[in-house]
């Protein structure tokens, strides 16, 4: 029989992305708007262990829409990972009469929600919350939009000094294991090339990119590095190429944590909202075990399990767009 929850729960894990507030404020305006309780959980699972609970209301969750960050803190906890810590976390809901659990993160608070509701048979749906974009089932990540816009706003700028001083730049973005934010700002930025896990760039194939670009009289060039791409780190690619082309001056720029932070975009701000209205409504219909996403415009609900260990379709037709549109 379909068991209707009371009180709801809502936390923010892993990695921060823009946008986590607007998914927050969704979940507790729409749990007020159902009439159930609401509790938001602070520091994301380690909260959860440590009871670090504070109930919500509709109030709580004003002027946050815009925020970067989580105003419920987020954390890497590596108790979640015990059997020990979420049985504690687990006492902690029970003590307290939750009976469902919303959790906004990647594919990590993912694996470790599809754990626990298993090991204790509660209900959870996740909300992708990651700048990464590596999750299956969803076209966007809540915050993929807003740190693609960061990024090249960056990118923008550094081809302004690169332009002025004829260098090549090796721009290094974050994707732990996936290059979506690379190939997006690649494209958007003009990049000459993107380095990232998935197109298994060689040495060789950047050699003759560079060799193109100097018989075509590109003298000033970026390159965008993914982080979790396999070639290597941005300074070993950096010295390899020193090697090859003495004649090119070659700058390094790691744009790291600035891509978390910054106000949401209107997209992600938008997404935000349908996914956080997605997740409480998916509770009352007894949906469990299941990410809210949206593709091709509509609301769907993708088992952990697929979320995850599905791979994240990279669009193979943006790199020809990108190698077209570089000549
Ligand atoms: N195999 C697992 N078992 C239990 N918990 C996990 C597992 N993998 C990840 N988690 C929990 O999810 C948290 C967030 O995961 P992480 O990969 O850091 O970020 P994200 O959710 O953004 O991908 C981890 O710190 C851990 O508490
Ligand atoms: O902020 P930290 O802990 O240094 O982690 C950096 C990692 O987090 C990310 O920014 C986001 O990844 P998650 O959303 O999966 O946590 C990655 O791109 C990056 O590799
Ligand atoms: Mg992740």
């Amino acid at each position: 029989m379909l068991k209707i929850p009371s009180h709801i729960a809502v936390l923010t894990s892993g990695g921060d992305a823009p946008g986590m507030n607007a998914a927050i404020r969704a979940v507790v305006r729409s749990a007020v708007y159902y009439g159930k309780k609401i509790t938001g959980i602070y520091n994301g699972y380690e909260g959860l262990i440590n009871g670090n609970f504070q109930e919500l209301n509709s109030r709580s969750v004003k002027y946050i829409l815009n925020q970067g960050g989580t105003f419920l803190k987020s954390a890497r906890s590596d108790r979640f990972r015990t059997p020990e810590g979420r049985k504690q976390a687990y006492d902690n809901l029970a003590k307290t009469g939750i009976d469902a659990l919303i959790v906004i993160g990647g594919d990590g608070s993912f694996t470790g929600a599809k754990i626990f509701s298993e090991e204790y048979d509660f209900q959870v749906i996740g909300v992708p919350g990651t700048i990464d974009n590596d999750l299956y089932g969803t076209d966007f990540t809540i915050g993929y939009d807003t740190a693609t816009n960061t990024a090249i706003e960056c990118i923008d700028k550094i081809r302004d000094t690169a332009s002025s001083h004829d260098r090549l730049f090796l721009v290094e973005v974050m994707g732990r294991d996936s290059g979506f934010i690379a190939l997006r700002s690649a494209i958007a930025a003009g990049a000459l090339d993107v380095i990232m896990p998935e197109n298994d760039t060689t040495y060789d194939h950047l050699v003759e990119t560079i060799n193109r670009a100097g018989k075509n009289k590109k003298f000033s060039n970026i390159i965008v590095v993914a982080e979790g791409n396999k070639l290597g780190n941005i300074f070993e690619i950096s010295n390899f190429l020193k090697g090859k082309f003495p004649h090119l001056d070659i700058k390094v720029t790691i744009l790291g944590h600035l891509q978390r932070g910054g106000s949401p975009t209107v997209y992600d701000r938008v997404l935000a909202s349908k996914l956080g209205v997605a997740a409480v409504e998916g509770l009352l219909i007894g949906r469990n075990k299941v990410m809210a996403g949206v593709m091709h415009q509509q609301i769907i609900y993708t088992p952990f399990e697929e979320a995850i260990t599905r791979k994240a379709y990279i669009n193979p037709e943006l790199i020809r767009i990108n190698k077209i549109l570089t000549i």
